[in-house]
């Protein structure tokens, strides 16, 4: 898979080169680059943003700038991904979606935003653009979302994760459940124990009672997410255990 990320802070993405990621890169399974918007710059000034149509307060970003990168920077079959505050919520279906995909753009926002032509543009021109929000907040700039969104992604990919059995059991995974609490060693510490049955070596029991985990930590969480589950699979899921 390629990614591509065009910022006017492409140092905000130097993260990447660390762990996983990194190690995905070295590995050649990932092909990561990343790109300074203002190298599309015409002027002395490299200005990439000016005044917002009918008046406001803040600037936002020129589309002719975003759109001569983008030209060079997408390639047959890409996503162009604009993380923003006002976009669908990315989650880890989302993730599971975007891994399968040849090449993923994202290209940063700052100020108020892009012109919103730039997306016009791409969409009608035949490419997939997704605007996402990684949550209901404001940052300064689409980079550390962009960050969020690629470890999610990256850590997908096959031969990325030493343990890819640790994907499928982990959070968000399960049938929409939240994890399980975890513990470990020692059996007691500052008087508190690790629960009995997780020690008692029956793997059904185990199996049940963090079934029975999730479902009371989702319920208690995130309710929102009870709404949406799929009861029948867990009924199966829970006949089988
Ligand atoms: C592209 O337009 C804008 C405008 C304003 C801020 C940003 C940066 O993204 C976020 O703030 C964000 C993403 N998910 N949750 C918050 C982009």
């Amino acid at each position: 898979m390629r990614i591509d990320v065009v910022s006017i802070f492409p140092a905000y993405l130097a993260a990447l080169d660390l762990s996983l990621v990194g190690k995905a890169r070295t590995a050649g399974l990932l092909d990561l680059r990343v790109h300074d918007l203002r190298d599309w710059t015409t002027d002395r000034h490299r200005t990439v943003d000016d005044t917002p149509a009918g008046g406001g307060a803040g600037m936002v970003m020129r589309p002719d700038v975003w759109g001569t990168a983008l030209d060079d920077v997408l390639t047959e079959g890409a996503t162009l991904v604009v993380p923003t505050p006002s976009g669908p919520s990315f989650t880890q279906r989302t993730a599971e979606e975007w891994a399968t995909r040849p090449q993923l753009v994202f290209a940063c926002g700052r100020y108020e935003g892009i012109d919103a032509r730039v997306a016009e543009h791409y969409r009608s021109a035949g490419v997939r653009v997704e605007e996402a929000s990684i949550g209901d907040y404001v940052l300064n700039g689409g980079e550390v979302a962009a960050l969020v969104m690629i470890e999610a992604v990256a850590r997908l990919l096959p031969g990325v994760l030493g343990n890819p059995e640790s994907v499928v059991e982990e959070s968000h995974s399960v049938a929409g459940l939240l994890e399980y609490p975890v513990y470990t060693k020692p059996p007691t510490w500052r008087d508190l124990e690790v629960p009995p049955v997780l020690m008692s070596g029956h793997h059904g029991k185990v199996a049940r009672w963090r079934r029975d985990q999730a479902i009371e930590r989702t319920a208690a969480r995130r309710p929102d997410m009870v709404a949406a589950l799929d009861v029948d699979s867990l009924d199966k899921k829970d006949r089988a255990l």
